[in-house]
């Protein structure tokens, strides 16, 4: 047991096989991260599997299916660590049924396009994705093709 907060998030892209763009969602609490911008998920109930807490979450959150892809990969096993007390993992996901709604947590849903890395880091995220989204970026660009290409 790491007595960590396990946090597990959703990097939502339109294809898993051709990823052109990413679903983001802006937070409206807590007060420290509301106006946030965050991959959608949340912690990981007790006894809970991280991927079944995931479509759980996306499921609530936006009231979509899903289909996961890969996990990002992260130093430790429990994910990337967001302070403390928690730590997150995150999985490239797409979605399979459903229109993605702010239902829970977020007031906007954005999809930003992969290829313009700076509109994507100009994004006020929670300061702990900034390394995760970067990270996110740099895995993903060996496969996402500038539009002009597709
Ligand atoms: N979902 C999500 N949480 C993040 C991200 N970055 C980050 O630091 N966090 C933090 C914020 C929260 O302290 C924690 C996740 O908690 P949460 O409030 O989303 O979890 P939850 O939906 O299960 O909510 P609750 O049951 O505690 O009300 O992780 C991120 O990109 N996505």
């Amino acid at each position: 047991m790491s007595g960590l907060i396990q946090v597990v998030g959703g990097a939502i892209v339109d294809s898993l096989a051709n990823p052109a763009r990413m679903l983001v969602a802006r937070r409206t609490a807590p007060e420290q991260f509301a106006g946030l911008w965050e991959f959608p998920g949340g912690k990981v109930d007790a006894g809970e599997g991280c991927e079944a807490a995931l479509h759980r979450e996306l499921s609530e959150e936006l009231g979509v299916r899903v289909r996961l892809g890969l996990e990002l990969p992260a130093a430790a096993a429990t994910g990337w660590r967001l302070n403390d007390r928690a730590s997150m993992r995150v999985w490239l996901a797409e979605i399979i049924q459903g229109e993605p709604q702010p239902l829970e947590d977020h007031d906007e849903l954005r999809w930003v396009a992969l290829t313009d890395r700076q509109e994507v880091l100009d994004l006020p995220w929670i300061p702990a994705d900034f390394p995760i989204v970067e990270a996110l970026l740099h895995s993903l660009s060996s496969i996402v093709l500038p539009s002009e290409a597709r």
